[in-house]
């Protein structure tokens, strides 16, 4: 049937937007749908239209259609960078992935090594923006979600179970989501890597690594303009989606994976039924909260912001119809109106605004620490100290350090807040947080600084490389390797940024220039170690965790998993150098600075380490004491264990001994004839037992014999028997038919007999007529003859068996009735004979299966 062109050509999804940007993306044909002869049903007719090959007139237009060989970058340029950038302004925005499952969500979403997804390219996008915006401070929160069997899943917190969606003025949210600042594009990564750890993924029939839930990775924007540009904060939300696919009934399914399908199909279907809603326009109730997927979706699909929804689907005719059913949601998707407008939030609810105030009390009483004014220190108590200190040196000393340890946990409040704000390093506003560009400090590369450490936390930009952010926000392959179910290593992020001279660009370097700078730097770059130590830890756990999933999966497979193995293992292992050398820096730090707060916290932690330390030593005490304990009792046991053993080979023996005596002598003659003679007799008289014994149990075997070949002979009669009877059966009832017949003739015989003598009187009569009258009339005769042809009914037997009358083989010449009595008569002689024949057999039988009746009935007994 015709479909009609649904939809027309539209532009591109660059327009400010007043519905959802649709396109779609063809995924090649895979090797599985070429080897079962699949042929290409759908194809991308230019970049706007999707045809059918069978049903030319069947076509869909969308903003854009993307054949099978487009890579996700020229995806994301049309169907991402718009939505982020506009997130960047302050319009939420929300991307997803819909399609049938292995048909490309995934792939296009996160993607792999050699084709990063939209969502490693929105992430690197927004550092770049924030790179490109002066003037303007940035703070990030990512929070990654599942919704797995409609359950609410926190991927950054595996504590977050079944988490509750709530709603306020701003919209749904998911109540108690750990949300993480991010400092970087591999920070973030680094978290989605985390995160899709403890996602659900499993095989069907058509993927291998099917997504089980839907995901929604969230990035939270909040911005503000310095200065006279100051115009409150803004704050923004952008949705990265990848949706479990819809199965249809092809996809092969059982138990767990069927119910986890059920859900899915069910989320999709309201989805659907949401679109479908939301394009008719009209001011009807939509379902949104009939499944959790919508009712999270609800503020982006309700029209604030905007959206781009992707829909992947194969060209393969196998799967045409399903590819149909996604073209038609795309296309009812497109009638979605969406009004997108710029959010902004009240200062005090914005963190951003509560960082920067905390800074700037912070640095007030930086200030006035530097200028020797402790804050709640009189002029007079410094006098009286500086008498102290002329008295007492060491006194002084003790209060001098404490004065640099609270300046010192000052300096890391700030520091710690500062780097959670993003600024662009081409950022040049006085005043705020200083002059950047008078807090670039350079310095040599050591042998360190080639671990491709971010050396601040902050937001990584290389001072060399201002002019090209991407460069210095790029990641390399080996981060986005990291991502969609991959271990991963944020550090390579930063590899690109090793260089002969690495230049520091941070907010950071107004506490550490001047005077400060040489004695300081220890302490902000310890925070960094240990804060990079952690997360180098995490990121071992979790290749070692992959790397154990791979080799329990190589199990079947070994060779094609042998060279992840090893790159996983190779990776590990530079991970555990790199974490080595930062921990030797951590020490050498903590040597350079003893009065840091950085070292207050390591010494925290080395403390809490000991406490916990002698905690488990004193449960190894105990559980040592138990040990023992046990190991007596078992040793005890065993000592029983061995006398037992003892006792029953003792027993055994004594048990022995005694049946053969029994033997050798029975009771009641055991104690009379214990002389030899009594022995010779008994041994003689055992004897003539265990012979006269053999004999029987010879005849006992002949009798077995015997009766087993009985037993065949009976068995044999009975079958002869019960053959017989049937075949007796079967001639009794041929007697009766035979006797049924004979009477027949015979009857037939007794009329024909009549009907000749009548015929004989005729014809006697006749001819004495002829001799009395005219004489010899042959003409008469034979007009006599055929006239009376057919008077008679000849009964004839055909030789089947059936006798029919035949009139036509009849005629009154006495020869003719003659011969026909004749002929008649030995067919009932030779009926009788075959009667008499049939009733000897029967006789036969008769006595066969009496015989066998009666041997049957004596040898059964
Ligand atoms: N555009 C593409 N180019 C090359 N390969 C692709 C493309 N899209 C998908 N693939 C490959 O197809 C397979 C299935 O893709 P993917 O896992 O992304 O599907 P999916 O839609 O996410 O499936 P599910 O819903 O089951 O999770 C993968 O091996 C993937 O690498």
């Amino acid at each position: 049937m015709d479909e009609a062109l649904i939809g027309e050509p539209l532009e591109t999804t660059s327009r400010s937007g007043d519905s959802i940007s649709v396109t779609i993306r063809f995924r090649p044909m895979s090797e599985r749908e070429y080897q079962r002869g699949d042929e290409i049903a759908w194809y991308a007719d230019g970049d706007k239209l999707v045809r059918n090959e069978y049903n030319p007139m069947t076509a869909y237009a969308y903003d854009k259609v993307f054949g099978p060989n487009t890579n996700t970058q020229e995806v994301y340029e049309v169907a991402g960078r718009p939505v982020v950038k506009a997130a960047m302004e302050g319009v939420n925005g929300t991307v997803f992935a819909y399609g049938v499952t292995s048909s490309g969500k995934t792939h296009t979403m996160h993607g792999d090594q050699n084709s990063p997804g939209i969502i490693p390219l929105a992430i690197k996008d927004v550092f770049s923006i924030i790179q490109d915006t002066p003037g303007c401070e940035f703070l990030l929160r990512v929070s990654y979600l599942e919704i797995y069997n409609e359950v609410i899943n926190d991927l950054l917190d595996p504590t977050g179970q079944n988490l509750r969606v709530r709603e306020d003025a701003q919209g749904t949210y998911v109540e108690g989501i750990k949300e993480e600042v991010v400092l970087s594009p591999g920070h973030a990564l680094s978290f989605i890597a985390a995160g899709e750890e403890h996602r659900h993924v499993g095989s069907n029939n058509f993927n291998l690594f099917s997504s089980r839930s839907h995901t929604i990775f969230t990035l939270m924007i909040e911005s503000s303009s310095h200065g006279d540009d100051y115009d409150g904060v803004i704050f923004s939300q952008l949705n990265l989606i990848d949706l479990a696919g819809s199965e249809s009934s092809k996809t092969e399914t059982t138990g767990l994976r069927r119910k986890e399908g059920s859900y899915i199909n069910k989320s999709l279907l309201t989805l659907g039924t949401v679109i479908g809603k939301l394009s008719e326009g009209k001011a009807s109730h939509v379902p949104y909260r009939d499944s959790k997927l919508t009712r999270l979706l609800q503020s982006s699909l309700s029209g604030h912001g905007h959206v781009s929804l992707i829909c992947t689907v194969t060209p393969a005719s196998s799967n045409m119809e399903e590819t149909h059913n996604t073209l038609k949601f795309a296309s009812r998707a497109k009638h979605v109106e969406i009004y997108a407008s710029r959010n902004k939030i009240i200062d005090e609810k914005s963190l951003i605004k509560k960082y920067q105030k905390e800074i700037s009390f912070l640095k007030q009483e930086l200030d006035e620490l530097k200028k020797g004014m402790p804050a709640g220190v009189s002029h007079e108590e410094i006098l009286t100290l500086r008498q102290k200190l002329e008295e007492g040196q060491v006194k002084m000393q003790s209060r001098l350090e404490e004065e640099e340890e609270a300046k010192a946990a000052l300096m890391s409040r700030i520091q710690r807040l500062t780097k959670l704000i993003l600024v662009s390093s081409k950022n040049t506003i006085p005043g705020y947080l200083g002059d950047i560009s008078s807090h670039q400090r350079s310095h040599s590369v050591t042998e360190d600084d080639k671990l491709d450490v971010p050396r601040d936390g902050s937001l990584l930009i290389d001072g060399d490389n201002q002019d090209s952010p991407s460069s210095a926000l790029s990641m390399s392959s080996d981060a986005y390797a990291s991502i969609h179910r991959r271990s991963s290593s944020k550090w390579n992020d930063n590899l690109s940024q090793a260089g002969s001279t690495i230049t520091e660009t941070t907010q950071v370097g107004e506490l550490i220039s001047g005077s400060c700078c040489t004695s300081k730097l220890p302490i902000i770059r310890m925070t960094f170690l240990v804060e990079q130590v952690k997360m180098l830890a995490g990121e071992i756990a979790l290749s070692t965790s992959t790397l154990k999933r791979l080799i329990e999966q190589s199990v079947n497979d070994p060779e094609s998993f042998k060279t992840q193995i090893q790159n996983l293992e190779l990776e590990i292992q530079e991970k555990r150098r790199q974490m080595r050398v930062l921990e030797r820096r951590i020490v050498e730090s903590g040597e350079a600075s003893v009065a840091n707060a950085s070292m207050v916290e390591m010494q925290q932690t080395v403390m809490k380490l000991m406490a916990q330390c002698s905690e488990k030593g004193f449960e190894l005490e105990i559980k040592s004491a138990d040990n023992r304990i046990l190991q007596e009792q078992l040793q005890n046991k065993c000592a029983e264990n061995n006398e037992l053993q003892e006792k029953i080979i003792h027993l055994e023996k004594q048990l022995a001994s005694v049946s053969g005596d029994k033997l050798l002598y029975p009771s009641e003659h055991s104690e009379q004839c214990a002389s030899n003679e009594c022995v010779e007799e008994f041994r003689k008289k055992l004897q003539s037992q265990e012979i006269e014994n053999e004999k029987l149990k010879l005849e006992h075997v002949q009798t077995l014999e015997e009766n087993s070949g009985l037993r065949v002979q009976n068995q044999k009669l009975s079958e002869e028997a019960s053959y017989a009877k049937e075949l007796a059966s079967a001639a009794a009832v041929e007697l009766k038919n035979l006797a049924g017949e004979v009477t027949k003739l015979s009857v037939q015989n007794a009329k024909l007999e009549k009907e000749l003598q009548a015929t004989h009187e005729l014809v006697k009569s006749r001819s004495s007529n002829l001799q009395t009258g005219n004489g010899g009339n042959r003409k008469y005769h034979d007009g006599q003859r055929t006239g009376r042809r057919g008077r008679f009914t000849s009964r004839v037997n055909d030789g089947s068996g059936m006798v029919h009358d035949d009139f036509d083989s009849w005629s009154l010449d006495p020869d003719d009735l003659k011969m026909e009595l004749h002929a008649r008569k030995q067919r009932e002689s030779a009926l009788e004979a075959a009667l008499a024949e049939k009733e000897i057999l029967e006789d036969e039988y008769r006595k066969k299966f009496e015989d066998g009746k009666g041997e049957g009935g004596s040898s059964g007994k």
